[in-house]
């Protein structure tokens, strides 16, 4: 059930980890997606923008060179002509002598804007009339132009002579022309979805209005904002999302990896759990006397090396039953198990849980009473001496009862057990030869 468990839990914080890890990169590519587009956006805005105002000035200079009565037509056409070609994507030039378009390259199919007077005209005359006063560049836009009625931003320069005001000379870049360089700088980055929103110039409401929207809006998520001219514009485009195959494919390698560095480590751990386990069975065996289940000599030793240091002093008993070898002979060795393992089990009954009582070998036994007085570990001994007395150990072929005698010593020190030990084996010698069945002091 635990394993299943951990199994589980694993799979869900590899989901997890999988998708943290989808999660960061894909939005540090579309951080990065976003920010390289309108960086290129602003640069192709800004040649664009460029180009208008070069084109404008280099005519504002020409009218100032040639003077009034030297601007012909045909030369005027012929700068324009230059300029355009070196700014492909001005789209054309008027020149507007106290704000009356007299000139306009390409003539054909502007014509209609010739004679056109901008300062009475109210959208325009704002323009112009700053243009009139600050002796600077105008930008104008996006409206729509009287000569085509297509949308599209003016630059304007005020040009000055001698007799102050001239008029102005202006470039013209149509909507549609911002908006294909705009499709061609998106289309390099690979982005299908996107819209652009821009400000109502009736209203002059920010973002109010959508002016291209391509590709699945849904999508679209991203948001920047990219310089127009004077004005801004807000970009959006969709985000990239990482496929699910390979979201699969990462989730796997993650598994695959975990796996690799996991099992090695489980299967080592498994290992060492089962040779400890192993380890503590031998040991445990060892220890312990297979008869009665008591600890036996070795297994005393190593609980007396392992006492506790608050165990300063106590006492120590050797039990050992009188006339064994009698039981032996007559019932025979099993019998004689018997009475060991029932004559063990009566004794634990018996005494406090933090004695210690351990077969030595044979029909002997050793009782180990920490922080007990010679006189108090006496008591208990008579005591259990009593109750092994009158038992009777029923068995299958006989009842037998026993007695036993012991021999007891006291101890100040655990490091003084075995010598206690020694001095109890003597008084057990003792209360043999005094007729068994009694406990001495040794
Ligand atoms: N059944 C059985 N007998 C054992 C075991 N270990 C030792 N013995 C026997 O215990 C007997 C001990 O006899 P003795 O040392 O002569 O002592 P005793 O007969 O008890 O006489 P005293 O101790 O002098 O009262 C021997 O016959 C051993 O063979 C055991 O695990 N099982």
């Amino acid at each position: 059930m635990l394993k299943k468990v951990f199994v589980f839990l694993l799979f869900i914080a590899l989901i997890l980890i999988t998708e943290i890890i989808v999660f960061s990169v894909d939005k540090i590519r579309n951080d990065n997606r976003l920010s390289l587009v309108v960086a290129d956006l602003n640069k192709a805005m800004e040649l664009i923008f460029n180009g208008a105002l070069i084109s404008s000035e280099v005519l504002k200079e020409y009218v100032k060179v040639s003077g009034d009565n030297n601007i012909t037509r045909e030369k005027f056409e012929q700068i324009s002509q230059e300029l355009l070609k070196s700014h492909s994507q001005v789209d054309s030039i008027l020149l507007l002598p106290n704000g009356v378009v007299s000139y306009v390259y390409p003539h054909t199919g502007n014509e209609n804007a010739i004679g056109y007077n901008v300062l009475s005209d109210e959208n325009r005359k704002r323009g112009s009339m700053e243009a009139i006063s600050k002796d600077d560049v105008i930008i104008i836009g996006p409206l729509k132009l009287v000569e085509n009625n297509k949308p599209a931003f003016l630059v304007r320069r005020t040009i000055r002579n001698s007799n102050g005001f001239w008029g102005v000379s202006t470039s013209v870049v149509y909507l549609e022309t911002i908006l294909s360089t705009i499709e061609s700088v998106v289309s390099k980055h690979g982005i299908e979805d996107y819209y652009i929103a821009g400000y109502n110039p009736d209203t002059q409401e920010d973002y109010e209005k959508i002016i291209i929207s391509k590709g699945d809006v849904e999508k679209i998520e991203l948001l920047s904002v990219v310089n127009i001219f004077n004005t801004k514009w807000q970009f959006s485009i969709s985000k990239i999302n990482t496929e699910s195959y390979v979201k699969i494919f990462l989730f796997l390698s993650l598994l695959g990896f975990l796996l690799l560095f996991l099992l090695p480590s489980i299967r080592y751990c498994k290992k060492y759990e089962g040779s400890e386990r192993e380890k503590r069975i031998l040991e445990n065996d060892a220890y312990t006397d297979y008869l009665t289940g008591l600890s036996n000599r070795r297994g005393f030793e190593h609980r007396i090396s392992h006492l506790d240091t608050s165990v300063t002093n106590g006492s120590v008993a050797i039990f050992d039953i009188d006339f064994f070898k009698k039981i032996n002979d007559t019932h025979g060795h099993d019998v004689g198990d018997s009475v060991l393992v029932g004559f063990a089990n009566l004794c634990k009954m018996h005494i406090s849980d933090s004695f210690v009582l351990s077969r030595s070998g044979g029909e002997e036994f050793i009782l180990l009473m920490p922080l007990t007085k010679i006189e108090d570990a006496k008591v208990q001994c008579e005591r259990l001496k009593i109750i092994i007395s009158k038992e009777k150990f029923t068995l299958d072929t006989a009842v037998i009862g026993i007695t036993m005698s012991v021999g007891l010593a006291f101890f100040t020190h655990t490091k003084d057990i075995k010598v206690a030990l020694t001095l109890a084996d003597k008084a057990l010698y003792r209360a043999k030869q005094e007729g068994r069945d009694r406990v001495c002091i040794g």
